[in-house]
């Protein structure tokens, strides 16, 4: 048996938590032979703490027999002490006709905390991943806050756009999801999100040739793709909580475990890959191994797509400027 491996969630009490934090347990995020111990973070607050005990009992409940140990906190400096992964999901979630950028003033401030107490008590090898929005900004400033961490440490959730992309071209094209190779979503977490099916292949057939139709890829499937959060908020009334639990498995068990060489999307501290100047909080196509993740290069980026991937970088520049006051 493995040694146990300590995985903090924030906002454990709330939507997405309640959706993720079963998933983990029962090993579907690190693998069925690997013990988790749960550090789990909500706000020093009567209720949500509350929330937080019943969780846990339930989490005791399912007598996960990978779980092997689960602890409450109200503070990142005890929740974040040597975690091994950090999933950081608290955060207030958008409501109908607001942007996710919006959130920046309300959230981008526990960024900076939470950024702050990994870099002071986390393991040195510690794998973030920022779900709460405005995703890619908040995993800049929680990076920009930890200056002793290895910047490419911290990730933004792009996956939910990946895995919205698929589904749709899997049911354009009437073939399986599982069979759709090679897509990637550029940029940022907003419906400003480039999700380019261009190198996609479905049994190594080309999708672009299967569809054959800019119109629909214009007016359709990237509007589709980009709004999907807020289309949900209108149905659900409340944002998504079991597809993006199920994107943050998917992007730290493709993290963690390696992909085989598939492309996936993560939101990643730009090298300067693609022209996008280093440090912006950037979802690209990447392949991973070893722990480790890295940019697919050489990709022809046409007229199109440059002026999409512009349109999408400008915004996360204008966020990033928005928020350099806080970061000092
Ligand atoms: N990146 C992505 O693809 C997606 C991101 N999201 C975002 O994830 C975030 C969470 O969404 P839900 O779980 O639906 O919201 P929720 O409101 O149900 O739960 C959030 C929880 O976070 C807690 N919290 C707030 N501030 C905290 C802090 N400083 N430390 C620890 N916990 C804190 C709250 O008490 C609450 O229990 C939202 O910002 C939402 O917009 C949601 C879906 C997809
Ligand atoms: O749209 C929202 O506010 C929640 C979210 O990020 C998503 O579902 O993609």
């Amino acid at each position: 048996m493995k040694a146990p491996v300590r995985v903090a969630v924030t906002g454990a009490a709330g939507q997405i938590g309640y959706a993720l934090l079963f998933r983990i347990a029962s090993g579907e995020m690190l693998g069925k032979d690997q013990p988790v111990i749960l550090q789990l973070l909500e706000i020093p607050d009567e209720r949500a703490q509350n929330a937080l005990k019943g969780v846990i009992m339930e989490l005791e409940d399912c007598a996960f027999p990978l779980l092997a140990g689960i602890e409450a906190h109200s503070d990142p400096m005890t929740a974040f002490k040597d975690t091994d992964y950090a999933l950081l999901v608290g955060s207030r979630p958008r409501g109908p006709g607001m942007e996710r950028a919006e959130l920046l003033s309300i959230n981008g401030a526990i960024f900076i905390g939470q950024g702050k107490a990994l870099n002071a008590v986390a393991s040195r090898d510690v794998k973030v991943l920022v779900v709460g929005n405005p995703a890619n900004t908040n995993a800049y400033i929680a990076m920009k806050s930890a200056p002793d961490l290895n910047p490419n440490n911290f990730t933004a959730m792009l996956r939910l756009d990946h895995n919205r992309a698929a589904s749709q071209i899997a049911a354009k094209t009437g073939k399986a999801v599982a069979d759709i190779e090679k897509l990637t979503v550029w940029g940022n977490h907003s419906p400003s999100m480039y999700a380019d099916y261009r190198f996609a292949t479905i049994n190594g057939e080309s999708v672009k040739s299967m569809i054959n139709d800019e119109a629909w890829n214009r007016d359709v499937f990237l509007p589709t793709v980009g709004k999907r959060g807020a289309a949900i908020i209108a149905a659900r009334g409340l944002s998504s909580a079991a597809s993006a639990a199920n994107a943050a498995i998917d992007h730290m068990r493709d993290w963690a475990l390696g992909t085989n060489g598939k492309w996936v999307t993560m939101g990643i501290p730009s090298d300067g890959s693609y022209g996008i100047p280093k440090d912006v909080m950037f979802g690209f196509p990447v392949t991973c191994e070893n722990g480790e993740y890295k940019i697919v290069q050489g990709l022809e980026i046409d007229e199109f797509s440059r002026e999409r991937i512009n349109f999408t970088l400008a915004e996360l520049e204008e966020e990033r400027a928005g928020v350099a006051h806080l970061l000092g």
